[in-house]
């Protein structure tokens, strides 16, 4: 089996689990035991196949002094709420706390090309020929292949092999753009928000759709962190996942602001975000009660953040990632700052993040 990248690529793995926790699941997945027992990174062996010669970014959420029991032979680097504040000491506010968005710390600290990030409770799909899915291979074959955002090519991918541009797609726009992120789906428990998971708890996902397709210029996109892989160097700081979780009025909105905020970037700067393939199997369905408390300001605030997003253009002048994101920073601070000062914290907190990737990343940011 190949490894493509192996050396220009980081896994980062966000991790709040310790120990074998009964988690009550909606449904007992095969992998998680009768009662959604997920031992902490024991995910990891299913995985090792695929992920073994990779190197691994855990970022251990929630309480530091637990210990984290990481199968052996990985080569990994490891860091708790302790090091955060260690390492980012006065813009350390800025990484969230007890909530999954603490896993951009990871894209900051990495010193690679290529980010993939998976939720530890996503396991190894099998495609409908029941072949297990190498995720790494198929976003990497997105990341390095090009992307179509100026126009719709309803062939999808036309860059894979057996298909191509179809009749009428304009041969000036076929070269594509690099392309920035590549956003994979998950089969068995969607992700989908608290009160679709209330109407429909017993959904599952059972439909694998073999199709990878460009998100248009213009247009955004729910994006999950759940499954996710992008190149740092193309749009790494503007991977914010914003404050989430403890102190915060709102949760499980960490991707998509990052998704909002990259997608915009990506626009200005002229390369592309993906989505469709590869498939993950997702094995846990989080507490539908739990996720509402966490994301029912969202649900009605981002009525509002849509359109801000959809209306915004950055300026000419911000020709890098880092100058498009600060320029973010005081329009969401002046756009959103109205509907709660938790936005004037968050444009706050989208400073103190490009400030901590430029600590830790002098070069590329100089
Ligand atoms: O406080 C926390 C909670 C979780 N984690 C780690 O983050 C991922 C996702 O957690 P989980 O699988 O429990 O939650 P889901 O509802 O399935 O996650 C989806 O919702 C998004 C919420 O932001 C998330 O990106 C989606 O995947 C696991 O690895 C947990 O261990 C954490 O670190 N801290
Ligand atoms: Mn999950």
């Amino acid at each position: 089996m190949a490894f493509p990248l192996v050396d220009q690529l980081d896994i980062v793995i966000p991790t709040i689990r310790s120990g074998a926790i009964l988690r009550w699941t909606l449904a007992p997945s095969p992998r998680a035991g009768a009662f959604g027992s997920i031992r902490n990174l024991e995910f990891l062996e299913e995985w090792r196949p695929f992920f073994q010669p990779y190197h691994l970014i855990i970022i251990q959420d929630g309480d530091p002094t637990r210990k984290i029991d990481i199968p052996a032979g990985f080569d990994y680097e490891i860091y708790n709420r302790n090091d955060i504040e260690r390492i980012l000491g006065d813009k350390a506010w800025a990484i969230s706390f007890k909530d999954s968005a603490c896993r951009c710390f990871g894209f900051m600290v990495s010193k690679k090309k290529y980010i993939f990030t998976i939720d530890d409770d996503c396991f190894v799909a099998k495609d409908p020929q029941g072949k297990p899915i190498n995720v790494l291979e198929q976003h990497i074959k997105n990341l390095l292949s090009p992307s179509t955002p100026f126009f719709f090519n309803t062939l999808y991918d036309p860059y894979r092999e057996g298909t191509d541009f179809v009749r009428g797609y304009p041969f000036s726009l076929r070269e594509g753009v690099p392309t920035a992120t590549s956003h994979g789906l998950w089969l068995n428990i969607p992700d989908y928000d608290a009160p679709t998971q209330m109407v429909k708890p017993k959904e599952r996902n059972t439909r694998f759709v073999d199709s990878v397709m460009t998100i248009p210029k213009g247009t955004l996109y729910p994006m999950c962190g759940m499954n996710l892989a992008f190149d740092r160097e193309l749009i790494g700081p503007g991977m914010y996942f914003g404050l989430m979780g403890e102190g915060q009025p709102i949760g499980r909105y960490d991707d998509m602001w990052a998704g909002w905020c990259t997608k915009v970037i990506c626009d200005h700067m002229g390369v592309g975000c993906k989505t469709g393939l590869p498939y993950v199997w997702h094995s846990k369905a989080s507490n539908p009660f739990v996720n509402l408390r966490k994301e029912y300001k969202g649900i009605f605030w981002q009525e509002e953040i849509i359109p801000f997003f959809q209306n915004l253009t950055l300026s000419k002048t911000s020709t890098t990632v880092e100058e498009c994101y600060l320029e973010l920073a005081e329009k969401v601070r002046k756009g959103l700052g109205h509907i709660d000062p938790y936005f004037t914290k968050l444009a706050d907190g989208m400073i103190a993040w490009i400030e901590g990737w430029r600590m830790l990343n002098p070069a590329k940011s100089a």
